[in-house]
């Protein structure tokens, strides 16, 4: 069993996180970890503490040599922007005298969307600051760091992520369009939006900029897709088993995240039966689906073809134009706080979905095929797929290249 934890204000001086469960041997080093962790700061339409904070990242634990060691991995990234911080989110108590009209002015004018007034209900406060510190995506920086981890056990197996933008705000990329392989990491990475198509990336571009002139923001949805799993990670057995049911609830955890699909999703629904699964056909005497509209997954099971999962996100809560709220200081109607934020984050919140479905993964391949060291997992794995008898044998293009 794989289990993770992080801790951590936005604008505290540090995130942590810890990983543990996973077995030795697995190549880890800090700029594999910076580089995720660099990736979840693109992203057209972003706002400026993206340019000026840095993701200062120690490894605390877990991890000797490049190579884990079977203990938890216990990883922190420091906050550069604490030093403006201390005294607002300082751990040791404060005179509320001292904290001013500045960055520790109370904020009572709680943002609708965010998380602001449910959380000053339910934990009892008056002011924002100490909900929103935490509601804050600030934390979504530690996921990822622990997503790379996970992703480089992945990897040992032959199984590798990629994520890429399908919609900002209604541009959307076409019906049918190509999907992205692993090796076209770096091309989306390098896109705008993190979109594989250069045409719709053009007009998402436009769709940021008009948000931005008019004060407003974005939303949209993400793609997750992995390559080369084998068939049966998660189960049919009970619903906590499943899967489908996993990545939603890992997927769901993320920030401003509204909906998720597996395949064809919610587009399965208008399709009769006839046209909405996946037949399978004999090649070369395997068994072959004919399409993937299932996205990977049949009875809460991975099929061994590609997985493929999209995540909504809401638009930003923080929007510029501020929306009418209530002063809970004064009981008067007036504009919700607004200092600045992301116009649109859809390209990061891609990078963490990544994360998330690569920590889902990575548990459930433990589950299947446990190992204290990576190379116990892959002989589990591998005695476990020349076990399934050629009569069950299915033919997974797709993954068979990416392990090869
Ligand atoms: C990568 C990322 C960046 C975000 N940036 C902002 C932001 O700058 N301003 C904001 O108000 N919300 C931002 N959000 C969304 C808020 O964190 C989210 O709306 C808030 O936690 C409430 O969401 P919920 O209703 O889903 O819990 C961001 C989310 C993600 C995933
Ligand atoms: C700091 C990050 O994202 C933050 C997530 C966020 C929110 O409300 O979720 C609000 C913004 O923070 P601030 O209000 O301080 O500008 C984002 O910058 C990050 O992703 O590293």
């Amino acid at each position: 069993m794989l289990r993770w934890l992080t801790a951590g204000e936005s604008h505290g001086p540090e995130l942590v996180a810890i990983l543990e469960g996973l077995p030795a041997g697995i190549p880890v080093t800090l700029d594999d970890i910076r580089a995720d962790l660099a990736r979840r700061k693109l992203g057209y339409g972003r706002g400026a503490r993206m340019k000026f904070e840095q993701d200062e990242l120690a490894i605390s634990g877990g991890v000797r040599h490049g190579l884990t060691l079977g203990s938890p991995v216990a990883l922190r990234i420091g906050n550069t922007e604490w030093p403006k911080w201390q005294q607002v989110m300082s751990a040791e108590p404060v005179d509320p005298a001292t904290l001013g009209k500045g960055r520790g002015a109370p904020l009572t004018r709680p943002r609708p969307g965010h998380a602001d007034l449910v959380g000053m209900q339910k934990y009892g406060f008056d002011e924002a600051r100490p909900v929103l510190e935490r509601a804050s995506a600030r934390e979504t920086a530690a996921r990822v760091a622990l997503g790379a981890v996970a992703r480089a056990f992945l990897a040992e197996l032959g199984i590798r992520l990629v994520s890429h933008t399908v919609a900002i705000g209604p541009v959307r990329v076409p019906e049918g369009s190509a999907l992205p392989m692993p090796s076209d990491v770096d091309a989306l990475d390098a896109d705008p939006l993190r979109c594989f198509d250069p045409a719709t990336s053009e007009r998402m571009v436009a769709e940021v900029d008009a948000a931005h002139k008019d004060g407003d923001t974005l939303g949209g949805v993400v793609e997750v897709l992995a390559y080369g799993l084998p068939p049966g990670l998660g189960s049919h057995v009970h619903w906590d088993r499943r899967l489908d049911a996993r990545l939603a609830a890992a997927l769901m955890g993320i920030q401003a995240i509204k909906g998720v699909e597996v395949g064809d999703g919610f587009l399965t629904t208008t399709r009769r039966g006839s046209a909405a699964h996946d037949e399978l056909h004999l090649a070369d005497g395997r068994i072959v689906r004919a399409s993937d509209r299932a996205g990977g997954t049949e009875g809460g099971m991975s099929t061994g073809t590609v997985l493929r999962v999209s995540a909504g996100m809401k638009p930003i809560a923080t929007v510029p134009h501020a929306l009418p709220t209530v002063d809970v200081a004064t009981g008067e109607p007036a504009p919700a706080h607004h200092q600045r934020s992301d116009v649109c984050a859809v390209p990061a919140a891609g990078v963490v979905a990544e994360a998330m479905v690569a920590l889902t993964l990575a548990d459930a391949v433990l589950e299947k095929f446990g190992g204290d060291s990576v190379a116990e997992t892959r002989r589990n794995l591998e005695a476990y797929l020349a076990a399934i008898p050629d009569s069950l044998a299915s033919q997974v293009a797709a993954s068979d290249a990416v392990r090869a």
